[in-house]
Order: structure tokens, then sequence, then C-alpha cells
């Protein structure tokens, strides 16, 4: 059973069996992994039990998780990153043989750079309820198989409870910054609201404090596209030859017209044709058709569709407020330094939500107002436009 292969490209080979057994997420039951075991730089953690906002239980939480620099001997240099939807735990190669090289925030995360590992130890866990390691749907429950469609709807506040945990095994009372790019924004704003003891300095990029009925919306057409490949089968596909790609490939293609902006597609695409044919004679595909099949397919190689659902779903359940009263009465348990940080072209979380967390904040470095980065990447040039973006968390951090 290969269910991570996409239909149309790459074997499996790629897929070493030490990251298909992290992908498993095998919990202490079958004995498989152990605190501590390592696959590549990544680090675990069995974390015991979680009580989930539903009222669900997860019988065992293991996070995985990678970091950089050194603790001080005051534990009072720890950076936690929080990765965005399909991120994970690698922000970052290291130095020295056997060591990848980058990772998804290499240009923001290293010596000498914004957040600067001779300085800070950073620590980026790969969330609850994903599939790079840390415990989810392909993770087996107690029973011994995968959790599939049994695992339980997880918020981001039951992430954060998880990263909580995580921090609490290691020691990691106070955090000197919690920063997050998009739905890791939705995650550091949750720890500085939840446990602003403990959260010193907060970066929100691109993120909004609730997740509008507009970005509801857009997910859902996401979910549909997986629930609707039969080989989906309700989430319970572990076992089958074929898994959702289909599904997985074309929610990928959506969500990537959320990432980036109608002018970069325009400018960088045209109407340029790939194929012997001219458009109107078939034969080939437009280069833009082309740039999302290809986004999609690879997507399939990397991810869970079951994860997918439920991070989706987690991004759904986002509202600072809940529980909390009006937005200014939610952020003003906040003590920490905030950067908020968005984007002009961004039309998955349009600056609009970052102004409206800025001025509800106790306490921004900029006053009442975001930072208004000019991109033309759209959502996504919180990954790319370091020189941009990095800046702005220096600043931050030497605050
Ligand atoms: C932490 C997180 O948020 S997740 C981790 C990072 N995110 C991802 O990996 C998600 C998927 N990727 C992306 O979102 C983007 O690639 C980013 C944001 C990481 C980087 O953006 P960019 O540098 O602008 O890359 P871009 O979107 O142009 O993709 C480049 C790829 O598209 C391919 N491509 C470009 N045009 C075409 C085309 N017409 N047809 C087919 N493929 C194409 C390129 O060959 C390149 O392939 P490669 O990835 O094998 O090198
Ligand atoms: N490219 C990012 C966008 C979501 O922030 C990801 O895939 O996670």
């Amino acid at each position: 059973m290969d269910w991570q292969t996409s239909e149309d490209t790459v074997p499996s080979a790629f897929i070493t069996e030490a990251n298909r057994r992290a992908l498993r997420g095998t919990p202490p039951v079958t004995g498989a992994w152990r605190e501590g075991d390592e696959a590549g730089d990544r680090l675990f953690a069995n974390l015991g039990p979680l009580e989930l906002e539903s009222g669900a239980r997860l019988p065992h939480v293991r996070l995985a998780y990678e970091t950089w620099g050194e603790l001080n001997a005051e534990a009072s240099n720890a950076v936690l990153v929080c990765h965005a939807l399909t991120g994970d735990s690698h922000l970052a190669g290291k130095p020295g043989p056997g060591h990848p090289t980058s990772g998804w925030w290499s240009g923001v995360v290293g010596p000498g750079l914004a957040i600067d590992t001779e300085r800070f130890f950073v620590i980026a866990p790969n969330m609850l309820g994903g599939c790079q390691g840390s415990t989810g749907p392909a993770s087996f429950s107690p029973e011994g198989a995968e959790w599939g469609s049994r695992f339980p709807y997880v918020t981001i506040r039951d992430q954060v409870g998880a990263q909580r945990l995580l921090a609490d095994r290691l020691g990691l009372e106070r955090f000197f910054a919690v920063v997050g790019g998009s739905m890791g924004g939705m995650h550091a704003i949750e720890w500085a609201v939840t446990h602003p003891e403990r959260v010193e300095r907060l970066a929100v990029l691109a993120a909004p404090a609730i997740s509008s009925a507009d970005q509801i919306a857009l997910n859902s057409v996401q979910l549909e596209a997986i629930r609707m490949d039969p080989a989906f089968r309700g989430g319970d596909y572990y076992d089958e030859a074929e898994g959702p790609y289909r599904g997985l490939a074309l929610a990928r293609r959506m969500a990537l017209l959320n990432y980036r902006s109608p002018d970069e597609l325009n400018e960088r695409f045209e109407r340029s044709w790939q194929g012997v044919l001219d458009p109107l004679g078939g034969g080939g595909r437009f280069a833009v058709e082309s740039y999302l099949d290809f986004h999609g397919n690879k997507f399939t190689r990397r991810f869970d569709a079951n994860s997918y659902v439920r991070l989706v779903e987690a991004m759904n359940s986002h509202d600072v407020t809940r529980g909390r009263g009006s937005l200014a009465e939610a952020l003003a348990a906040v003590t920490a330094r905030s950067l908020v940080l968005g984007i002009d072209t961004d039309r998955l979380f349009p600056v609009e939500q970052q102004q409206a967390i800025a001025a509800a904040l106790p306490s921004t470095i900029h006053g009442r107002e975001a930072v208004v980065v000019s991109s033309p990447f759209g959502h996504d040039a919180f990954l790319i436009e370091n020189d941009l973006v990095g800046p702005q968390l220096a600043a931050l951090l030497a605050s």
C-alpha cells in the first residue's frame, strides 16, 4: 500500500522507511518509537493524553520537532516558530555532513539571519493532526491501526495545547518570541492570548484573528474535492492500493489560487500555451494549468489527505474571540510586544484582518498599525520575500 504516491509520477522509493514510519506517528503502544528517537534531524516527544475542546480525548499525542541553536542557561532565548498549513518542522538546514542544507524558511532562520540561530534557540514542532511525524490521522490508534476517519476534530487551541505540553516537557517556561505565518500565525496569536505569561514577543504574519465566512467557503470546496474522490472512502483508505490523490491534488490547485495574486499569475504565465497546437486546437494546456497540475501532483507525494482535511477544519475553527468577548477584550490579555504583518496582494488573509489585530492589541512595535509588505506574490510572500519579512522580524527580536 502506497498512499503517498501520486498517480502519474515519482515512485515511492524516495520515501524512506524512517519517514514512512514517522508519518504513521506510531505511539508507544506499539513500542516502535521511543522518546528522543530521531529520523533525520527530527526529534519526537511522547506527550501523553490530550483533552480536546470538543470534549473528545486523544489517548496519546506525539509531536515531531526540530531545533537550532543552543538554549542558554536561563532558558530565556527560546523562539517558537509555528508552521503554515502544509509546512513541517523543517525550517532550515544545519551545518555539517548528513544534514539537509535548507528548509522552508532558511532565508529567515539561520546564523546571522533575522531569527539568528547563533543567538536564539529556535524550536519548530510539526502541528497536531499533521503528517510529518506528529500524531495525526495516519498515526496508529491504540487499537493498532491508523486512525483514519476516527481521528477527532481538532482546533487551533487544541494544537496550541499540544505545543504547550511540548514546551512543558522541554522546560521552556517562557518564549522570547512566538512567531507564525498563515495558519502558524493563528497558533501564535492563540499562544499569546491563552498563555500571555509565556510569550514575551509575538509575530503574526499574514493571518487573521478569526477565520471569516469567505475563508471557510474557500476551504469548504477544497474539502469537498477530497471527500468526493471515491478513493477517499470516508477517510479509511490506508489499506487500499490507491489513495485519494485526485481529490487532494484538486484541493491543492484550488488552495494555490488563494496563495498567489492574480497579477502574478497574469504576468508570469500570460496566455502561454504548452503543446503542439494552439489553444483553439487543443493538444496541450495553458502554462498556468500546467503549473497548477505540477503543484497539485507534487503535493500528493508529501501530504496525507486525512491530515489536510483535519488541518483545514482546524483553520475553520479559528476564532480567537470564542468565549472571550469582543476582539479587543480577547486581545487585552496579550502582554507580548507584537509585530503584525500583512501582504498587500494577499487575497486569502487580506491586510484588513491584520489591521484589525494590530488595532486591538495592547502593544505592537508599530503603534496600533500592522506592517504592510508590498509584494506581487500574494499570501505566499511570507515564505518568499525574506528581504522584506526578515528585517521586520529582526526589529521585533531586537525590541
Ligand atoms: C511552511 C509552509 O508554508 S509550507 C512549505 C513550503 N510550501 C510549499 O512547499 C508549498 C508549495 N510551494 C509553494 O507554495 C511555493 O513553491 C513556495 C511558496 C514555497 C515558493 O514559491 P516560488 O519560489 O514562487 O515557487 P513556484 O510556486 O514558482 O514553484 C516552482 C516550481 O513550479 C514549477 N513550475 C513553474 N512553472 C511551471 C509550469 N508552467 N508547469 C509546470 N511546473 C511549473 C517549477 O519548475 C518549480 O518546480 P520545483 O518546485 O520542482 O523547483
Ligand atoms: N504555501 C503555504 C500556504 C499556506 O500558508 C502552505 O502550503 O502551507
